[in-house]
């Protein structure tokens, strides 16, 4: 699995594009951004009013020694409604703000996941599954800072910094110069210590990914770990990672504790140069003390907002990085399957044709080479060879999860590239030796959300192929639950359910690979009894290693290394004697042998 630090990553894309296409998801939040930044203005007027009104109190009044309750409560009446403005206006602004950052977070995320489902299977091939859930899950989230306020409150924040610096001079010129000089020191210091907490963030994040990988892999393979004692190697890689992590957290400890005391240190080296600057010239009448307190706490202000236009020019680096990822998910159309075009039909008869057909998953190690064959419909055919001979795949080229390369594949006489793939799809159903179960309940995981299945074609489907016994024998039936991976049933129970499945499903071809692999052979032979029952009028495809199991089927072929090397029934390919009876014979040994 792969866990990169976005601190090292270096990004392809042009970044001025990358923050346009980002900027356009905005567009339809235009008139709540606008609302925003007017929220903005009025939440920096409160702010920057603040201090004006005390020193309106204590230049007025408090220093000429005046008593004016009235004057006092008005003042307190108004301080207080500004500081209530303020705090309503920063609620409906962060609310609108994470409302905005959500909702664009959740439309991205829609609009990943509905690429990903019409992605063929090379795609899926190319890119683990790890890597493809970073990109639906981390890589929006990093979004969500850029989406959710960072970019708006930096617009707040300059508004503040100018809106400070307009007042400041408007108070006392010479003092405001004197206040300009905190501000290169606060942001030079601000960038250095942000940019180093960032990327100790990045490196935590990673770490933290890599952990949470490595207990999962780990717990999932907990059996194996026991079974070939590997408990005291996995815990020193683990402790190794533990380490690691243990002592990036120390950083970001000492990172946040150092960044704060040295911009107060800033701060007040700077109010103290003031005071001794302005205490001259209030002693001698020149400055009112009120303008000294504005100033002082309007140092103190600047400190935030340029925390924060710091911390944007951080988030924007990461959100670009995930960006330009997930855009390379958005914008990879060569593997994107058309899921409306093509020829629209309802049920196709089952007559599967391969003409010359040649096959390799990458181009150019061939898979299947010049392969022809005829199934009619309604036959049952079966596909038999040694491991990793091509079988499998020829059952994935007749659902065109794949394109071939050279040659045609024929589906009742059509070519079938010119099918709806929907449409095509639907006709197959598919029972694999290893069976994905989804998380739920027996029914829904016979169902599929077919909202066509109703209860009763379930509990049909279920006991045409034996899987009524064990389902009826569960508490609660047909509702048991389905943990992950079906992992509380037994891998024959597994297997039942998906053949269940498939039968309900009623397609025109029935494709078995490996099907009955675990099941016992009372159920198995059950199951056989029931397949000729329902088969009758649809194709059935199998492939099986045990010969056994396949003797009766209309048409045995035998695949070697990608090739066809001999097509018949039984009988005729045990009289021709070719590759089909040697590895019949084999198998007959070792039965008796054991
Ligand atoms: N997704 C894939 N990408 C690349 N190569 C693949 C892929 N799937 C299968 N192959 C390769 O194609 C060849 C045929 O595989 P296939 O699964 O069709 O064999 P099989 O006859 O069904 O084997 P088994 O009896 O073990 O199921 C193998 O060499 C395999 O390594």
């Amino acid at each position: 699995m792969e866990y990169r630090i976005d601190s090292e990553y270096t990004l392809r894309r042009n970044k001025k594009a990358l923050a346009i296409r980002l900027l356009r998801y905005f567009k339809p939040y235009l008139p709540l951004l606008a609302l925003n930044i007017l929220f903005a203005f009025l939440i920096n007027g409160a702010t920057i009013i603040k201090p004006y009104i005390i020193k309106y109190v204590i230049d007025n009044y408090l220093a000429l020694k005046i008593y004016a309750p009235d004057v006092f409560m008005r003042m307190g009446l108004l301080y207080l409604a500004v500081v209530l403005a303020g705090c309503g206006l920063t609620y409906s602004q962060t609310y609108i703000l994470t409302y905005i950052g959500q909702k664009i977070m959740y439309d991205i995320r829609n609009q990943l996941f509905t690429h990903i489902q019409n992605m063929s299977m090379k795609f899926f091939d190319r890119n683990s599954s790890g890597r493809i859930l970073t990109r639906v899950t981390n890589d929006v989230e990093a979004l969500n800072e850029i989406f959710s306020g960072v970019l708006v409150n930096s617009i707040r924040d300059m508004i503040m910094i100018l809106g400070i610096i307009a007042t400041m001079f408007a108070m006392d010129a010479s003092l405001a110069l004197i206040s300009m000089c905190s501000i290169p020191l606060i942001a030079l210091v601000t960038v250095i210590y942000r940019r180093a907490a960032r990327k100790n963030f990045m490196r935590m994040k990673a770490l933290i990914g890599r952990i949470n990988g490595f207990l999962a892999e780990n717990i999932s393979g907990m059996k194996l770990v026991r079974i070939f004692h590997r408990e005291k190697e996995k815990l020193e890689e683990f402790q190794k990672l533990d380490k690691e992590y243990f002592d990036t957290s120390l950083r970001e400890v000492v990172l946040n504790s150092l960044g704060r005391p040295i911009i107060e240190v800033i701060n007040t080296l700077v109010i103290a140069v003031m005071i001794w600057y302005a205490s001259g010239r209030i002693t001698g009448g020149y400055l009112e003390i009120g303008v000294l307190y504005a100033f002082i706490t309007y140092i103190r202000q600047f400190f935030a907002p340029i925390n924060e236009i710091a911390e944007f020019y951080t988030s924007i680096q990461s959100a670009l990085i995930s960006a330009e990822r997930i855009f390379d998910v958005l914008d990879t159309r060569e593997f994107l399957e058309d899921m409306e075009r093509g020829r629209h039909v309802k049920r196709i008869r089952g007559e599967i044709e391969f003409k010359n057909v040649w096959f390799a998953y990458d181009d150019e190690n061939w898979v299947l080479k010049d392969v022809s064959f005829k199934i009619e419909p309604g036959e049952t055919v079966a596909f038999v060879g040694a491991t990793g001979s091509g079988k499998s795949t020829i059952i994935s080229l007749m659902a065109r999860f794949y394109d071939i390369q050279k040659g045609k594949i024929l589906i009742d006489g059509v070519d079938i590239r010119e099918y709806n793939l929907k449409d095509l799809r639907r006709q197959i159903a598919v029972v694999m030796q290893d069976v994905f179960l989804f998380s739920g309940d027996i029914k829904s995981n016979i169902r599929l959300r077919n909202s066509s299945i109703t209860d009763e074609d379930i509990v049909r489907a279920a006991r045409l192929v034996c899987a009524d016994g064990f389902i009826e024998s569960l508490p609660n039936k047909y509702d048991e639950e389905v943990k992950e991976r079906g992992c509380t049933f037994s891998a024959g129970q597994r297997q039942l359910i998906s053949f269940a499945r498939a039968v309900a499903f009623n397609p025109a071809v029935f494709v078995l690979d490996e099907a009955t692999a675990n099941i016992d052979t009372e159920t198995e032979m059950a199951i056989q009894q029931a397949m000729a029952n329902i088969s009758g009028g649809r194709t059935t495809i199998i492939i099986a290693h045990r010969l056994s199991t396949i003797r009766n089927a209309d048409k045995i072929i035998v695949i070697d290394k990608g090739r066809i090397k001999e097509i018949g029934t039984h009988d005729e390919l045990i009289k021709k004697g070719g590759l089909y009876r040697q590895l019949y014979e084999k198998q007959l040994s070792y039965q008796c042998i054991a």
